[in-house]
């Protein structure tokens, strides 16, 4: 059975070193925390105004603040910063926090399609570190759909190791 990984690279077409680029340099070393709350801000901002319902109503039952909270912590400790998501919520466990939202092979492009749009307009990032930011925006999506369809798959079957995967 091809493991998560080998899915999320087949399924992003992101090859599994370039989704581990990010790790090249310290990016919020680089960048610092005030242009990853403009990130997410940006990012959600276009998420909440989303045109198509569908995948803006995944959202609706999350507080805007706090979704853009959640991401620029996560990002700022994943990329070279402080823990701050740690600190405040434990464990990252993205599957886990994912697996009530349909993640879709459609979310996923449309998630990826608000972020290339945020970064597009980003004017406080240099285009080396936007590439390293997409690519592992990219395979981790498509992480994410391969781990929730994995864990709805086994609900109720008692799958121990699904949380050990992130
Ligand atoms: C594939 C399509 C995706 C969908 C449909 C999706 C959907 C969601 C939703 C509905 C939330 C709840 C908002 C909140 O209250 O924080 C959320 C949270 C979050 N997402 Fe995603 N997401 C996707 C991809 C990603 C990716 C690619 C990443 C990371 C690179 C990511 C990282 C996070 C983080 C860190 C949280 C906060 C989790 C928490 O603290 O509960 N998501 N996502």
């Amino acid at each position: 059975m091809a493991s998560l990984e080998q899915k999320a690279s087949e399924w992003s077409g992101v090859d599994p070193k370039d989704a581990v680029a990010v790790d090249e340099i310290n990016l919020f070393q680089k960048l610092g925390l005030q242009t990853f709350i403009n990130l997410s801000t940006n990012f959600y901002n276009r998420v909440y105004d989303d045109e198509e319902e569908w995948f803006r109503s995944i959202f609706s039952n999350s507080n805007k603040e706090e979704a853009i909270r959640n991401q620029y912590e996560f990002f700022v400790q994943r990329m070279g910063g402080p823990n701050l998501y740690s600190q405040r919520k434990g464990h990252t466990a993205l599957i886990g926090r994912h697996r009530t939202f349909p993640v879709t092979h459609k979310a996923a492009e449309r998630w990826l399609h608000h972020m290339q749009q945020a970064l597009d307009s980003a004017a406080d990032i240099d285009e080396d570190s936007k590439t390293k930011m997409i690519n592992f925006f990219r395979h981790t999506a498509f992480f994410l759909v391969a781990g929730v369809e994995l864990k709805n798959q086994n609900k109720g079957t008692g799958c121990k190791n699904c949380s050990h995967h992130h």
